[in-house]
């Protein structure tokens, strides 16, 4: 059975953010990723961590800004990353750092660095060889630090403009950036809204050893993963029968109720 991570930017939203930690360990989580943790100060989430026996095993890079609390605001005002963005080279390295100290202090392996949205009149292959460069740069700086960086294909109807929106695109940039410390983070919600076939593409490539990270979610409303056109239970033997070892966020809005939504997740056999 895969291993599951409680997504606290989508999940406990009944509660305060630092209560959500308890909650999730609460029920049965041994492991949380979220979006941001730059409101914080990073030894107050790593005390939360802590006492709650939780591993923190994925967050953003800012979505944009020189400074903390720029970073902290940049996703409410539309913000969506800057890896691919022209004149935003030093966003991006700064916004790197910054999530590098956080990744330490909450002994985070991973980090996901968003793209960014096209702007306007330019096309994705003008931006590519920009993409690369900052991609390589922040592989060389996490691998550095024992970490690694994620890119994640997301799809165009709630991310309008975003840039990268496929599996084969992600990959192509992995071989072009050629670092063992960029990795592809695969979110089936997405996956299955931009192209479908999921089942044929987690035996695609998580064999290759390329996927450091897996989300999921029911599609199309991004509820719980017992409903909607994605099958799960089969996916889920799937990814164990591909060998994946790594974590699966659970990166859903809770039709109902967290708790009350939980009864997707398959029972643990005991011998
Ligand atoms: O799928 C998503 O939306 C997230 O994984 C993310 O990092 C950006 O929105
Ligand atoms: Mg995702």
């Amino acid at each position: 059975m895969p291993q599951f991570a409680a997504n606290l930017s989508l999940m406990y939203t009944e509660l305060p953010f630092l209560e959500r930690f308890a909650a999730a360990a609460s029920d049965g989580f041994s492991a949380v990723e979220y979006l941001f943790p730059y409101a914080f100060a990073p030894a107050e989430l790593a005390a939360r961590l802590r006492a709650n026996g939780l591993r923190q095993v994925l967050f953003n890079a800012p979505p944009a800004g020189l400074e903390r609390t720029a970073m902290a605001s940049a996703w409410e005002q539309g913000a969506r990353g800057t890896a691919a963005l022209p004149g935003r080279e030093a966003e991006f390295r700064a916004g790197v750092l910054e999530a590098l100290r956080y990744a330490q202090a909450l002994d985070c392996p991973r980090i996901h660095l968003m793209a960014g949205l096209l702007p306007a009149g330019s096309t994705r292959q003008a931006l590519e060889p920009l993409l690369v460069a900052n991609l390589r740069w922040a592989a060389a700086q996490a691998g550095a630090q024992g970490c690694q960086v994620l890119i994640e294909p997301i799809n165009l109807r709630d991310m309008p403009g975003y840039f990268l929106n496929r599996q084969d695109h992600a990959h192509a940039l992995l071989d072009a950036v050629d670092s063992p410390h960029l990795k592809v983070q695969m979110d089936l919600y997405h996956c299955q809204i931009v192209e479908g076939d999921v089942a044929t593409k987690l035996r695609q490539y998580l064999p290759t050893g390329r996927v450091a990270h897996l989300q999921i979610a029911g599609v199309p409303e991004r509820h719980e993963p017992d409903r909607g056109e994605l099958h799960y239970p089969y996916l889920f033997d799937l990814i164990d029968a591909c060998g994946y070892s790594g974590w699966v966020g659970c990166e859903y809005r809770p039709a109902a109720g967290t708790r009350a939504g939980l009864g997707w997740r398959p029972v643990r056999k005991t011998a």
